[in-house]
């Protein structure tokens, strides 16, 4: 599904080096590593957020930074789905109107099921602004599950959240992907939330090793 060949990323030094990382359906995944690393930039690279210095990324056969912008975006806006550390809600929107927003563009339906799985179906109607950060959080994922995408890329989708929530977040995440022969890729520090993943590598050393 997507595979990514020998990347390299460098800001003021380098982060990583020959990175290869291969996704496919189904996959729960999970890249752990200190803070500084380079998560968040592997994360925006594989999910064709940003062009690596070195090395290619494809989706189902195709070097995403070798198409045009115009089969980009529809990558973007159809096959891939990005939680990021800060939510990106409209403010002056209530949740349901972010996620009837999402499932317009998406031409699919808000699933009220996955929002009392989510705990957020009592606080639908309030503006994001008056919701908690952890009820903003999943808000967040809602609305990129409502998208129906064949890849979540997640940065910290659990970091504003007590363990109890975190988990119950992992298992709505997991179970889309069973039910929707999807893929997971998580960024994370939490290493028990990390031991829940199939597979987990940690960034170290500018190296993407295999950690479990
Ligand atoms: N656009 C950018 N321009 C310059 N430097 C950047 C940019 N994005 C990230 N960096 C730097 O790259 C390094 C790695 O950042 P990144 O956010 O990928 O790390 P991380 O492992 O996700 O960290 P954290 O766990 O703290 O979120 C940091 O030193 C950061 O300042």
């Amino acid at each position: 599904m997507l595979i990514a060949k020998n990347l390299s990323h460098s800001f003021d030094y380098l982060l990583f080096e020959n990175v290869n990382l291969q996704i496919n359906p189904k996959d729960k995944i999970a890249i752990i590593g200190s803070s500084g690393s380079g998560k968040s930039t592997l994360l925006h690279i594989l999910s064709a957020l940003l062009k690596p210095q070195n090395g290619i990324v494809e989706y189902e056969g195709k070097d995403i930074y070798s198409i045009s912008e115009k089969e980009l975006i529809e990558i973007r806006k159809k096959e891939f789905g990005i939680i990021f550390q800060f939510h990106y809600l409209f403010n002056t929107f209530t949740a349901l109107e972010n996620l009837q927003a999402a499932a317009i563009l998406a031409q699919r339906e808000v699933d009220m099921k996955l929002l009392e799985r989510l705990k957020i179906k009592d606080v639908i109607n309030q503006n994001i602004q008056t919701l908690s950060g952890g009820q903003q959080q999943r808000v967040s994922i809602a609305r990129v599950l409502t998208k129906h995408p064949k890849i979540i890329f997640a940065d910290e989708p659990t970091g504003n959240l007590d363990k109890e929530n975190a988990n119950e977040v992992i298992d709505v995440l997991f179970e889309y992907c069973d039910e929707n022969n999807a893929a997971l890729l998580t960024v994370t520090h939490d290493y028990e939330i990390a031991k829940r993943f199939e597979r987990v590598y940690e960034l170290k050393d500018k190296r993407l090793n295999i950690w479990k």
